[in-house]
Parts: C-alpha cells; structure tokens; sequence
C-alpha cells in the first residue's frame, strides 16, 4: 500500500486552498505496523476457534485432517480476498493444526530466485512456508517456485552466462501457504500448484459480534451485547476493522466513563472517529457527496471525482470505491462512476427525476478495476 493511502487522507470535499488535513482513517482495511502486536495476540489459533468462513473452514478442516491421517503433507493452500479478513490467521492454523512450525516472508521480500532458494534449501519436512502477498513475487522466484511447489526441486544456477550450470536440489516435502488479495494477478501454472484454494468473504455481522466478544475478552474489555453490536455494524465485514474500533471504543469509555463498553460509548467514539452508521468514513461520504451533489448523480470520469474531492484518482479507486460498490452506493458504468438509490438515501437527498439508472458492473477479480480514467 502507498504510503499516500496508509498515512492520510484529504477526505472531505474541500474548497480550494483549504489546508490539507493528515489523519489516519480508522477504517482502512489495511494493517499497519504499530498493530501488529495486538493483532498476533487477538489471533485465534486453531480452526475451531475460528469464527465465520464457513466454508473455507469446513473445506480446509477436512484436506488437514485427510493430510494429518494420511501422515504426508497437504496439498498447497491458496487463501485469497480482501485484507483483513484472516488470510495470514488461517496461514497459522494451518501449521498449528498440522504441528509443524512455519517460516513467514512475503512476495515484496523475494525479489530474486536466489532469496526464495535460500528459504527453499532451509526448510524441514513438513514445514508450512506461507508466503504472503504471493502475486508481489518477482517472475524468476515464481518459476523457481512452480517447480519446488511440483517437484520438491529447485535448479541452482551457479555462474553467469555461457559457463553458468543448473545444480538441482532435492527438498524435503513441504507446504506452501499463500495468501493474496489479487488472486487474478497470479500467474495461471502458479494457481494451479495450488491444490486447495480458500476465498475468504466478507464476514457476517454475527461473526463480528462473536470475534468481538472474544477480542473483549483477550484485551480485557467490559463491554456488553448492544456496545459489541453496534461496533460490529460499522466493521465493513472485516475483522481487522472490527478490533480497531473496539480498541478506539474502550478508549474513548476510559476517558469518559468506567471504561465499560457499551451502546453509548460505541457511537460517542464512533462519531468521533466519522464512522457513521453503516461504516461508511468521511473518504467514502464525501465521494458519494460529490456524485449526487456536484454531478446530479453521475456518471462521472474516475479523475473528475477524484480532483473533486482532493484526492488521488488511485486513492479513490483502491480505497473507497471497493466498499461503496459491494455495498451497492455506487456502481462503476462503462461512461463512470454513479450514484445509486441507496447513495442518495444514506445523503438524506432525493434524486432529480431524470437521474439516469445505472447499471452496476461487477468489479474484476476482488480488487478493483479501472473501466476509465
Ligand atoms: N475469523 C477471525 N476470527 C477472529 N479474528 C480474526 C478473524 N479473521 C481475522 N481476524 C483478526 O483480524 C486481524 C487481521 O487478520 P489477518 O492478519 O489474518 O488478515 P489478512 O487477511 O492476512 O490481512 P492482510 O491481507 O492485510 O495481510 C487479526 O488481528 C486477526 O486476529
């Protein structure tokens, strides 16, 4: 993620020479470094402490247990979907389930097949090696990896040029785990190592409020059905999002009361933080605000909206966009972006009788497309 995305936004519309204004957004679905401590310990460990995906759980459950009866390791898992849904939790599982240890990198830190054979070489029977972000790999490591994935295999090149010599080097079994959010941007022979592929969904308003009682509990938090709940309905479906608004409600109910966490103190903080009612921040409100407000509804270029509201046309497109068309606020037509009923409604503000009615376009892959500039 852009450091733009992850460090600030301008997320109101603004008037020109207005001041930039630099806040986190609490509800960026994106992880940042100064959470991951909390996040390992709010984790669950095994499957079955693992709200929510049912499927994925239940598919998964059973290719460890036939593996485990089996006694060889399983097939190699893809998890793909958003993040913050618990790709890298279930990668964790998966080991624990199996009790073999894992070794973590990411496709960013394997830029070289050389940095993917060193992991390679040190890995021990039935070791899970989860490589996060796999669609970030450089192309010389995922050809490495198609063959250690097949063939317990990998060709060391040893010099350079005519001279140079394939050495090959036998692996012990092992499991691969990857994890992505673009899973459209895998390279078909890749995807197809993969023998289980998980596609995590966005979750459940009760599998929210379950995961939240739970982090209450871990972190040591008083908080009581309606506070969980209604935290839970402003989590965009993800996790990740739902234990940084609880962290941000307990805040605001140890400054203000006992610190017990409850339907006051939940939307007290959550205001404070402009998460409104259905989860929606100032980024999302102020496009959709621009849409009905400034251009009748739309259809509208991605770039026009984007200088509308001070932002960046990618920042738009990969930040707001996504949720507010799974969520049916906006759709994305081939002449641009439009407001539907509901973005109307969610504003207070009545379409004009001529709107034109859009017809939404589903979004390639699970990450956003661009249909326009
Ligand atoms: N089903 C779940 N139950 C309880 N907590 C969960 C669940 N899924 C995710 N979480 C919590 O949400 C946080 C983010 O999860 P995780 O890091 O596994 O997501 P991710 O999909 O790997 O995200 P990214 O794509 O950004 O790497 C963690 O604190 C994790 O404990």
């Amino acid at each position: 993620m852009s450091a733009d995305r992850r460090d600030g936004f301008r997320s109101e519309i603004r008037e020109a020479g207005d001041p930039p204004e630099a806040t986190a957004r609490v509800v960026d679905a994106a992880g940042t470094e100064d959470e991951r401590v909390v996040e390992a310990a709010l984790r669950p460990r095994r499957l079955a402490e693992f709200p929510g995906q049912p499927r994925v759980r239940d598919q998964l459950g059973l290719v460890l247990e036939a593996a485990r009866r089996r006694g060889t390791p399983p097939d190699h898992v893809l998890l793909s979907g958003p993040p913050g849904l618990g790709k890298t939790t279930l990668a964790m599982i998966v080991a624990a389930e199996l009790e073999r240890p894992i070794r973590v990198t990411s496709g960013p830190a394997i830029q070289h097949a050389g940095d993917l054979a060193a992991v390679l070489s040190s890995l021990d029977e039935g070791e899970v090696l989860f490589l996060d972000e796999i669609h970030r790999m450089s192309r010389s490591a995922e050809e490495m990896l198609y063959l250690a994935m097949e063939d317990f295999r990998v060709d060391v090149v040893v010099g350079k040029g005519p001279g140079a010599t394939a050495i090959p080097l036998e692996l012990p079994p092992f499991t691969v785990v990857g994890a992505t959010t673009r899973a459209g941007l895998l390279p078909a022979p890749l995807r197809d190592r993969f023998g289980f592929t998980g596609h995590l969904d966005f979750y459940e308003t009760t599998d929210l409020v379950t995961i939240l009682h739970r982090s209450a509990g871990l972190l040591g938090v008083d908080a009581d059905e309606p506070g969980i709940t209604e935290v839970a309905g402003r989590s965009r479906g993800t996790p990740r999002i739902a234990n940084r608004l609880l962290r941000r409600v307990r805040d605001w109910a140890q400054v203000h009361g006992e610190g017990h966490v409850d339907h006051h103190a939940a939307r007290e903080a959550l205001a404070l933080f402009d998460v409104d009612d259905a989860g929606l921040d100032r980024l999302d409100r102020a496009v959709l605000q621009a849409l009905c407000r400034r251009f009748g509804g739309g259809p509208v270029g991605l770039s026009t909206l984007a200088v509308s509201v001070g932002e960046e046309a990618d920042t738009v497109e990969t930040v707001a966009e996504p949720y507010l068309v799974r969520e049916g606020y906006m759709s994305r037509t081939p002449r641009g972006r439009a407001a539907t009923a509901r973005a109307w409604q969610h504003l207070g503000l009545t379409p004009p009788v001529d709107a034109p009615q859009q017809a939404a376009l589903p979004l390639a892959d699970d990450g956003p497309g661009r249909l326009e500039g």
